[in-house]
């Protein structure tokens, strides 16, 4: 089939790439030339484990193209998809700008049949927001479908190649067909495609994403507890998680949750039900708890230093909103930069992939290490924000030479807290007995 997938980021890029490993014919538009420059040239411009070889070989078999027109980009498609930004507006709701300025094209542009299936993430009733933009101009007919995609960075490859499920939200038959014989090599194994109308699928995908970030702030709470308590939250965790009704999944404490989908899809889910006067009380809470937690060592680090940061310069490890990425959208680990820095503090950070991203926003605001233990130079002290692979059996001896105080703040839980102590580490992490 011939498609076009508009827009070329996170989502896009990896929809196209595994759209054209199944044998399509894709275009890819995107209005940033530089982008299109770079994967035209064989680049691929985000991290994604799997994307790369992938990417090389539909564009050197000729399957995967690129281009700045959108007129060139859907010419003889049959389906389009809209894998565009729904970043939040200032009140909180997803701006929807980018995707019905693109509808208003499309509609001067088609001059054949196409499916118009939106992937980016959108409030109930977009569907009809871009029947009406296409409509206003257009000359033939066409099908506007919600497919909202589930896909989670650093494994974007393989969702995207053995989705836990596709959904499809139309109700028109031609679509619904058309759509059918694209998803069928991607749901080969029993995992369905779950059809429904537009307006149920669009909600589908910010209730998938509510639920988890639910799931996430409750297990932040119970670490809280755990604190308070004297209770353990890994053992709290695996308690729980065994009984198959919760799920093992979903249940880890930490810093929060970040990345370019949690944290405004949960916003855009409060600020759709004020639209029609419901106050999502659960998700409220959801927010609040994962604002307090981004910050949840902060304490702890003022109380070890006696609440004077004045002058401390910390080591931090993992800048990306979670590990295989070098997306650093809401990531944690820039609210605790600020709070040190803000603080007095000085800050040299490493992250495997998501140093250049970082280092766009925030300059020579902090310092930027070459390896995990260089940037341990002169440190008093370590945070861990990211779970990276790399920093889960690192050298000690390395790390205790190098710290002025042997002391490990860790966001993610990453070590045995039993261990630590033997190894005479002032250890604190998230819902675990603290050391002191
Ligand atoms: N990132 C994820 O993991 C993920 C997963 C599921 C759903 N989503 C949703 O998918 C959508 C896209 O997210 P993303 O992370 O891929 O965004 P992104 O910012 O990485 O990519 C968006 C791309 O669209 C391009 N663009 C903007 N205006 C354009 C236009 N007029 N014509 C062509 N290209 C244009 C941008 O240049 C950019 O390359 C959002 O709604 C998001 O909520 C994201
Ligand atoms: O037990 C957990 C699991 C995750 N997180 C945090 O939650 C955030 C999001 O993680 P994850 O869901 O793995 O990454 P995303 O790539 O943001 O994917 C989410 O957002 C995407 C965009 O909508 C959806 O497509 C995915 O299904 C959904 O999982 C990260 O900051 C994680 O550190 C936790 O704190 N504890």
């Amino acid at each position: 089939m011939k498609i076009t997938v508009v827009g070329t980021g996170y989502v896009g890029l990896v929809t196209g790439t595994c759209f054209a490993e199944t044998g399509n014919e894709v275009t890819c538009v995107d209005i940033d030339v530089n982008k299109v420059a770079k994967l035209s040239a064989g680049q691929v411009t985000i991290y994604e484990p799997g994307l790369e070889k992938l990417f090389e070989r539909n564009l050197k078999e000729e399957r995967l193209f690129f281009t700045t027109s959108l007129e060139d980009g859907i010419r003889d498609a049959e389906v389009v998809f809209l894998a565009l930004p729904t970043p939040p507006g200032a009140d909180g709701a997803a701006d929807l700008s980018f995707i019905l300025k693109v509808a208003d094209q499309l509609g001067k542009l088609m001059t054949d049949y196409k499916v118009i299936v939106d992937k980016s993430t959108v409030p109930v009733g977009t569907a009809e927001k871009v029947i009406a933009a296409i409509a206003q101009n257009c000359k033939t007919s066409f099908d506007v479908v919600s497919n909202p995609e589930f896909l989670r960075e650093g494994v974007a490859v393989d969702d995207f190649m053995k989705p836990d499920r596709v959904v499809i939200g139309t109700n028109s038959e031609r679509a619904r067909k058309i759509m059918g014989e694209l998803y069928a090599p991607f749901v080969r194994q029993g995992n369905p495609i779950i059809y429904m109308d537009e307006k149920s699928a669009e909600l589908t995908k910010y209730a998938a994403n509510s639920f988890l970030a639910t799931k996430i702030s409750f297990m932040n709470e119970i670490a809280v507890l755990c604190e308070k308590l004297g209770a353990d939250v890994d053992m709290v965790r695996r308690g729980i998680g065994s009984d198959d009704r919760i799920g093992k999944r979903f249940l880890f404490p930490g810093i929060g949750y970040g990345g370019s989908c949690f944290p405004k899809d949960v916003q855009a889910l409060v600020k759709s039900s004020e639209d029609v006067n419901y106050d999502f009380r659960i998700l409220n809470a959801v927010m609040d708890v994962n604002e307090k937690q981004k910050l949840f060592l902060l304490p702890k680090i003022k109380a070890y230093f006696n609440d004077d940061l004045k002058g401390k310069h910390f080591a931090l490890w993992g800048l990306a909103f979670k590990p295989n990425t070098d997306d650093i959208r809401e990531a944690p680990a820039l609210y605790i930069i600020d709070a040190l820095v803000d603080a007095g503090a000085t800050v040299t950070v490493f992250d495997p992939e998501a140093m250049e991203n970082v280092r766009q926003i925030a300059g020579d605001k902090i310092t930027y290490a070459e390896h995990q233990y260089t940037c341990l130079d002169k440190a008093d002290a370590l945070i861990i924000a990211t779970e990276w692979s790399v920093f889960r059996t690192p050298d000690f001896n390395k790390i205790s030479a190098a710290l002025k105080y042997k002391a490990i703040f860790d966001g993610r839980n990453l070590f045995e807290v039993a261990r630590m102590r033997e190894m005479g580490y002032h250890y604190e992490s998230v819902g675990r007995a603290a050391i002191v």
